[in-house]
């Protein structure tokens, strides 16, 4: 596929910082930069501690979206799963509460400084709010194989659908599913950043080190590669966000819409921990469904949304250097 060159990447360019309701990976505000090509709209924001070999993936991922749109999608809507940080239990209606419905609720663990009994407490919570959800936790490979297989044990009694990423080693990660087969606990192991970060994603696949794979569109450099690995894997594959605006949600959602089989529901709601967007048509969820459609984005909310003068030139710089990379 033909690649814009760097002046037509930057000729569209902006830079927002979107403030988050709700702290999520420690941030306050979530900035992005966004692209307009003949296609439509692309979103490169890759976070700002990721090197610039890490990015060029989300720099692909961005062109395919501007330059060259999604494939034909198989579905018109997604099921989500609300997402809760790792909040305080006291603190956990009120987040769900931004979600409205859902049938699934995926539940930060394994947050540094805190303890089991924290990850505990806000997952008894949340199954005390909604006694028939889809409960999955996320450690991000917060703890070592002995921690988790002591906290899966401990979450048993919440019938957990799914542990992701639990130990962040790919090799652990097997060590962790095959004890946990066999001492017989009722819960899957999910691939996040064995898939995402990997050399190889299809590493976790061939080693049999997961049961599912969680699949980002922008980390993995496209809606096409993302469906190429996801093929290749042979796993059931959950489509999740990185925390993006409404032009990096509507890639995940075109993800989504174009796997043969969508078994979980996606991680694609996170625009309910947001406080604004870029679209006067926020992606926010519906009844626990986010709708395939056309985006729009305005020049009214990217200028209200307009980074400082400082981070728009990191962004623009680190777009430039990205773009060598493609
Ligand atoms: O999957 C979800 O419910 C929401 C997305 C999400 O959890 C993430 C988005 C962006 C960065 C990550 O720290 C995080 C994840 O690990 O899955
Ligand atoms: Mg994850």
């Amino acid at each position: 596929m033909k690649q814009p060159t760097v002046e037509e990447l930057l000729a569209s360019a902006r830079v927002v910082s979107v403030p988050m309701s709700v702290r999520f990976r420690e941030l306050t505000h979530r900035e992005a930069l966004i692209l307009q090509g003949p296609a439509g709209w692309g979103e490169f924001s890759p976070f700002p501690e990721y090197d610039d070999d890490e990015s060029a993936t989300w720099l692909r991922a961005a062109v395919e979206a501007a330059w060259h749109g999604f494939p034909t999608p198989v579905r018109s809507r997604v099921p989500v799963n609300a997402t809760v940080p790792a909040v305080q239990a006291s603190g956990v209606e009120p987040v769900l509460a931004r979600f409205g419905a859902v049938s699934a609720v995926k539940i930060k663990v394994a947050e540094r400084g805190q303890s089991l009994f924290d990850d505990v407490a806000r997952v008894a919570e949340v199954r005390r709010l909604l006694p028939e959800a889809n409960l999955r936790i996320d450690a991000n490979g917060g703890w070592s194989t002995a921690e988790a297989l002591t906290a899966l044990e401990s979450l048993a009694p919440y019938s957990l659908e799914y542990a992701e990423q639990p130990v962040m080693d790919t090799a652990d990660l097997r060590a962790v599913r095959l004890e946990v087969q066999r001492r017989g606990l009722p819960v899957l192991i999910a691939a996040d950043e064995s898939v995402r970060k990997a050399e190889d994603p299809l590493r976790v696949a061939r080693e049999d080190a997961a049961d599912l794979i969680v699949v980002k569109v922008a980390p993995l450099g496209g809606v096409r590669r993302a469906l190429d690995i996801v093929a290749q894997a042979g796993l059931p594959a959950v489509v999740s966000s990185a925390l993006d605006t409404s032009v990096g949600i509507r890639a995940g959602v075109a993800l989504a819409a174009s796997l043969p089989e969508l078994p979980y529901a996606c991680g694609l709601a996170t625009l309910s921990l947001m406080d604004g967007d870029v679209s006067p048509e926020p992606l926010l969820p519906d009844g626990g469904w986010l709708p395939v459609r056309p985006l729009t984005v305005t020049e009214e909310l990217l200028d209200r949304h307009e980074a400082p003068r400082d981070r728009a030139n990191w962004w623009l710089e680190r777009l430039k250097r990205v773009s060598g990379k493609l």
